[in-house]
């Protein structure tokens, strides 16, 4: 179930505009979805402003359940999904409540201060995140006590990917969000973490390497590639 937090205009181009919806429509949302349905693990994705960071933190103190968060900064393209104004929300009040953080090389920086250059950087992100509450972190879908970690960009087993067009980088868009939800479903079906990040992982490296052209820009993974793949 969903709980929408803004509207976007994009493709493969870009991010042409961005609307954040009113905090009281995603605090109705929520409460449709709790009120009846009910959840079993949580993914928060793009929130946009300091105020649905505060309004989707206060609105997750009280579930019980594991949180995913991929806290979403730019777009693939470079375009701003979150205001700068609202690191400190995610900081201070979203990232101490989540069971694990997903944030990418650029992510991390802005939220730590800490910038990878290289594998030996990745622990100490990874403790910077862990410093602001998150029991997991960051990206790279590290699983504690030294689990699977994946390449970075492009050299892995299977990275490639969105293959058409000679593309054999990896990127392609939806690859965060795609791992965070990933480990969320994991968490759902009641997977220990780092049985979660490893399955996620696993999942994500196959989407990016069945990624392909969609539009002019930069292609999407591909969510289905284990049906297709048989
Ligand atoms: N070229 C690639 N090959 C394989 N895995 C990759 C590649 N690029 C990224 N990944 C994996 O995809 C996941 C999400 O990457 P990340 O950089 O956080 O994505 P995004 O920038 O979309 O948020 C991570 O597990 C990362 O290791
Ligand atoms: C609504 C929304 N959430 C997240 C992303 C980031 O995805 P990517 O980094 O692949 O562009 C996006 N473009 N749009």
């Amino acid at each position: 179930m969903s709980v929408l937090t803004a509207v976007t205009a994009q493709n493969s181009r870009g991010v042409q505009g961005a609307w954040p919806l009113p905090a009281e429509a995603v605090r109705a949302q929520f409460r449709s979805v709790m009120d009846d349905i009910g959840v079993q693990a949580v993914k928060t994705g793009m929130l946009a402003s300091a105020e649905l960071v505060e309004t989707v933190a206060e609105l997750l103190a009280d579930v019980d359940a594991p949180v995913v968060c991929d806290p979403v900064g730019i777009s693939k393209h470079g375009d701003a999904l979150l205001a700068a104004s609202a690191r400190d929300a995610l900081r201070l009040k979203l990232l101490p409540l989540a069971t694990v953080a997903t944030p990418n090389l650029d992510e991390v920086a802005w939220l730590t201060g800490v910038r990878v250059h290289g594998e030996s950087d990745l622990r100490r992100a990874a403790g910077a995140v862990l410093e602001l509450g998150a029991a997991v972190g960051p990206g790279e879908g590290r699983a504690p006590g030294g689990g699977r970690r994946g390449p970075a960009h492009g050299t892995g087993r299977r990275s490639g990917g969105c293959g058409r067009r000679g593309m054999t980088t990896g990127i392609c868009t939806g690859r965060g969000g795609t791992l965070a939800s990933a480990i969320a479903s994991g968490l759902a079906r009641g997977l220990s973490v780092p049985d979660a990040v490893a399955s996620a992982k696993e999942y994500v490296t196959g989407a990016i390497a069945a990624g392909f052209a969609l539009g002019e820009g930069i292609g999407p993974v591909d969510h289905g590639w284990r049906w297709r793949e048989g």
